[in-house]
């Protein structure tokens, strides 16, 4: 995408740093690798993906998350998520809530685009989209969901070795064939005057899926660290995935895989000033598929349920009725109370 210098992201601020994995020394089975993956994904849940291949696809990502933004806005809105718990579409800057009190609202816009839509294209599976998205549904779209979606077989392989999961079990769960709530998402968050900065851009929140492949230009990612009680940036490394793990990944392998909990704030230093552009893909699991520890595939994962008498590993939920049930509950017209806040919560508040 095209666009200003942007200001580098400041030395003075607290980041948290994470391990760097190369996509290339996975793709070609280096076992040290696979090692510091797997140490990443069961300590912070979060790392960086390098040589991951996919940058123009990111590339032309962006370009078409900045015509769709370019919009005029009652177009966007036409193809609004609406408040019953669908994902896919267009949100509207303050359509969330941030916090259990409801006062103060999200401050970040995007489009979010399903991967059935995607891959079916011109079939609609789930609903339609903005013309900019349909004139790229085939040449930016698809590439990079199957990209996106190439390097998550990937990594749900080595979990699932590492789990000792009979052969195939993850991927089986999230069986590209099968409709899922799996979506690409390019976001906007509008620039901001730097004494009146402060409003979250996305609340506090753990990933409603299994895995996430993120794209970032400048700041405003923090993470919680297990462990802590402040929040750190992380900061952005040109041609860097950030990669994370979700709810439906850590309830599968009863917490051995780590969902951290993460927010967005506007970007530090100068580069608070910038228009803050960043493109997600969420692997989510088929929409059948029940959210539970795989006890009786992993001795592991037994093991691991025992060890945390605490948590809550039967959710009784499908994939599809946790994520309606997260998203309905984040709208802000839906909101009686800090209940609603509660009940669009994922794993956060069990560990
Ligand atoms: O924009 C970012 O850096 C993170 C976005 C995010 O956490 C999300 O969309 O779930
Ligand atoms: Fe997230």
């Amino acid at each position: 995408m095209p666009g200003p210098t942007l200001p580098p992201f400041p030395d003075d601020v607290r980041t948290h740093p994470f391990l760097i994995i190369d996509y290339e020394l996975i793709k070609a089975g280096d076992k040290d690798e696979e090692n510091r993956l797997w140490k990443a994904a069961t300590t912070i849940g979060f790392w960086y993906l390098k040589n991951h291949g996919a940058d123009q696809e990111v590339s032309d990502m962006f370009d078409m998350g900045a015509e769709t933004m370019a919009l005029p806005c009652e177009e966007r809105m036409k193809f609004e998520q609406g408040d019953e718990g669908q994902s896919f579409g267009y949100k509207k800057a303050g359509a969330n809530a941030v916090d259990a009190a409801g006062k103060n609202l999200d401050t970040a816009e995007y489009i979010n685009i399903s991967k059935d839509d995607a891959l079916a294209y011109s079939q609609v599976v789930h609903r339609t989209y903005p013309s900019t998205v349909n004139s790229r549904m085939e040449n930016t779209i698809a590439p990079f969901v199957r990209k996106a979606l190439a390097v998550n077989y990937v990594l749900l392989n080595i979990f699932n070795e590492k789990l000792g999961l009979p052969q195939g079990t993850l991927e089986r769960l999230h069986a590209v064939e099968e409709h899922s709530g799996s979506e690409a998402r390019c976001i906007r968050n509008p620039p901001q005057v730097k004494e009146a900065a402060g409003g979250l851009a996305i609340g506090a929140h753990t990933d409603f899926g299994s895995l996430t492949l993120l794209h970032n230009r400048l700041g405003g990612l923090q993470v919680m660290p297990p462990g802590h009680d402040e929040w750190s940036f992380v900061r952005p490394i040109p041609e860097h995935a950030i990669c994370n793990i979700g709810d439906a990944l850590s309830l599968f392998s009863g917490g051995i895989l780590q969902s951290n909990i993460h927010r967005v704030v506007p970007p530090p230093g100068a580069q608070v000033e910038y228009e803050r552009w960043s493109l997600a893909f969420f692997t989510r699991p088929g929409n059948s598929k029940i959210l539970r520890a795989l006890i009786e595939s992993s001795p592991l994962i037994a093991e691991a349920v025992k060890q945390q008498p605490d948590r809550k590993f039967e959710t009784g939920s499908t994939a599809a009725a946790w994520s309606t049930r997260r998203f309905k509950n984040s709208r802000i017209h839906n909101r009686t109370g800090p209940e609603t806040w509660a009940a669009s919560r994922g794993t956060e508040h069990t560990v």
